[in-house]
């Protein structure tokens, strides 16, 4: 049996080692975050709807648990996330009592929220995913629709990162986004960012989730990514990294565990991974992983609800699976 090393200590010359939490987690997965992890997330509890579910009533606990924590285990803290078509209350939306809705007053609102969370913990999170999302899927369609876009116009992106820069000018501030090293997504992801550093918006980095399986994308499609993202001479982070057994159209729901032969693929996938990430390790600030083990993940619910999964290197039990030897044995 061989020794179990620390994950964050073992790759803390190259970039930080992050995983997802909320206020329980932080509790019963304790043990692996202390030694494995320098970096934490709230997977949701910072997110609109839970920050500020009605207008002006605003829920700090969990996020002074997580930043207690962080103070006590050594922890550095990135934020997630303040402008996103999910998740996100729908009172924000809505014109009060008799009146329209309008740009000025959702810009208001917008800043408001920024401004309160990012004043509190200021200097506490070293990194914040500002804006969550905002590129299209679809052929042709550069932003996705959604409020922010319809009744602020195609700016709300740049106010955002304005008025996180102005509350805490020491944040690295991101842009994140997820199906990343997808050439038609990533180009308009490159070209947004691109427009915002012409326009000095203050961005500092790309968050790519990384959201992957045991299939795809192709480890060209990730460098390409990479690279194109690292011309623009910002930070690089991979925000919320699992990799599922499944590609994302395979719905069966068969399986009660992994077979022999996906745990392998699955290792070989985190060894090309991180092989890749520690040749780009001048551009790649940190690695999260969205959670700690397999008996917690969000893609036990997405795409197919009541689905297993088990995309971390530590399995249900806590153990460490092959794909944690093969990540540990890359530096
Ligand atoms: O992979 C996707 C496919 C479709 C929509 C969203 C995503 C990813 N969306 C992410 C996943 C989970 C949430 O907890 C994160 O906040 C979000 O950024």
């Amino acid at each position: 049996q061989r020794e179990l090393l620390s994950l964050s200590k073992a790759y803390e010359d190259l970039f930080l080692i992050g995983a997802a939490v909320n206020h329980y987690t932080i509790d019963s997965e304790l043990s692996l975050l202390e030694k494995h992890f320098n970096s934490l997330t709230a997977e949701n509890e910072m997110k609109f709807e839970h920050i500020q579910p009605k207008e002006n009533q605003f829920q700090f606990e969990y996020v002074d648990k997580l930043v207690s924590y962080s103070e006590r285990y050594g922890h550095q803290l990135r934020g997630h996330t303040l402008v996103w078509h999910n998740q996100t209350s729908d009172w924000i939306f809505k014109a009060p009592e008799g009146k329209e809705m309008n740009r000025d007053l959702l810009l208001e609102r917008m800043k408001s929220h920024i401004m309160t969370l990012l004043k509190r913990y200021k200097g506490k999170f070293y990194s914040w995913d500002v804006v969550n999302e905002a590129i299209s899927d679809q052929k042709g369609e550069f932003l996705r629709s959604s409020p922010w876009l319809d009744i602020i116009g195609e700016d709300f992106i740049d106010y955002a990162f304005r008025y996180a820069h102005e509350a805490d000018p020491e944040a690295a501030l991101f842009y994140n986004d997820y199906n990343e090293c997808d050439p038609e997504k990533r180009d308009k992801i490159y070209t947004l960012v691109k427009d915002m550093l012409e326009k000095d918006v203050p961005i500092h980095g790309i968050g790519l989730q990384a959201h992957w399986n045991i299939h795809d994308p192709s480890m060209d499609h990730i460098r390409a990514a990479i690279e194109k993202y690292a011309s623009l001479g910002l930070q690089l982070q991979i925000t919320e990294m699992d990799v599922s057994m499944f590609q994302f159209e395979d719905k069966r729901m068969d399986l009660l565990k992994p077979t022999n032969e996906m745990l392998e693929k699955q290792a070989e996938r985190y060894e090309q991974f991180f092989k890749l990430f520690k040749e780009y390790h001048q551009h790649i600030t940190s690695v999260t992983f969205w959670g700690v083990s397999d008996k917690y993940t969000w893609l036990h619910d997405f795409p197919v609800r009541g689905r297993r999964n088990w995309p971390f290197l530590f399995d249900e039990n806590n153990q460490t699976k092959e794909a944690y030897w093969r990540v540990i044995d890359q530096v």
